[in-house]
């Protein structure tokens, strides 16, 4: 079965079928609109994910695509769940906006899974964040597995200078300010820029770079757009990148994947 045969079926056969099969002519046609716009997004997801049948990582994204188009899904939600096809246990993955740590722990929960495997490093440059995450970690991590996690007070525009190129299967960006910290203290679209393109130069083949760029505080909207062009100009030989967008809530974060082939 085709990507867009598969996906076709995903929502035809939804969750819902009572609702569709009630569905005015009104309906259907926004139903349309929204498959036409979303097609060309999903195939793109499903064939960033093809390559590992043993996670079943095609019924993983499809669950997280389907969340988010029919449930309206929390973005960190959404992003989280499509990490999980990504990422095995064992890998070196970046978290490099750290802020409170949330991030940071799932990614630890994923790839870490006794003392010998699994690698997280986590970046930010505030000390309350690099504090905040300290105190998540610790709480909810055991000793053994908390000591595979390595926090930095850094820029992560230098993050290719603390691993190796073509070493890291996921890097993580949540932009913005921290939230319950200082407001005025956020992300900018220059740094962010030279941030991801250190990324692209760490991901290992078959890794990941996912962006949450919000755009409702100032200089979020330039940052976003900053970004999707740096993301835009990868060659698609090499890149399958991909954006999401709630179209009707315009000031929920974007979400940006950019995959390694
Ligand atoms: C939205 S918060 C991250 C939230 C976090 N992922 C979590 O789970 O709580 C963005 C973070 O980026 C950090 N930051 C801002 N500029 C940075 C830079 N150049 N390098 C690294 N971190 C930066 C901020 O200090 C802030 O903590």
């Amino acid at each position: 079965m085709s990507s867009r045969a598969s996906v076709s079926n995903l929502i035809c056969s939804s969750r819902r079928p009572a609702m569709v099969a009630a569905a005015g002519g009104e309906l259907q046609r926004k139903l349309q609109g929204l498959l036409g716009w979303l097609l060309p997004v999903l195939s793109n997801i499903q064939m960033m994910f093809g390559h590992d049948p043993g996670l079943n990582t095609e019924r993983k994204v499809e669950t997280a695509v389907t969340d988010f188009v029919l449930d309206g899904s929390k973005t960190t939600s959404i992003a989280h769940k499509v990490w999980r096809s990504v990422v095995r246990p064992g890998d070196t993955v970046i978290d490099a906006t750290c802020g409170n740590g949330h991030d940071t722990l799932e990614l630890a929960r994923l790839v870490i899974q006794d003392e010998n495997a699994g690698f997280v490093i986590g970046l930010d440059l505030q000390q309350s964040a690099i504090d905040n995450t300290t105190s998540l970690l610790d709480r909810e991590l055991e000793p053994k597995k908390r000591g595979k996690v390595n926090l930095l007070q850094l820029c992560h525009s230098q993050l290719d200078k603390i691993v190796d190129e073509a070493s890291v299967r996921l890097v993580c960006f949540n932009l913005g300010y921290q939230p319950g910290g200082d407001k005025s203290f956020i992300t900018r679209a220059e740094s962010t820029v030279s941030a991801v393109r250190a990324a692209a130069k760490v991901i290992q083949p078959q890794g990941l770079i996912s962006i949450m760029s919000y755009v409702g505080h100032p200089g979020g909207q330039e940052e976003f757009e900053a970004v999707r062009e740096f993301v835009a100009s990868l060659p698609s030989s090499d890149w399958v990148c991909s954006h999401l967008e709630w179209t009707n809530r315009p000031l929920c974060p974007h979400l940006i994947f950019v995959l390694r082939k």
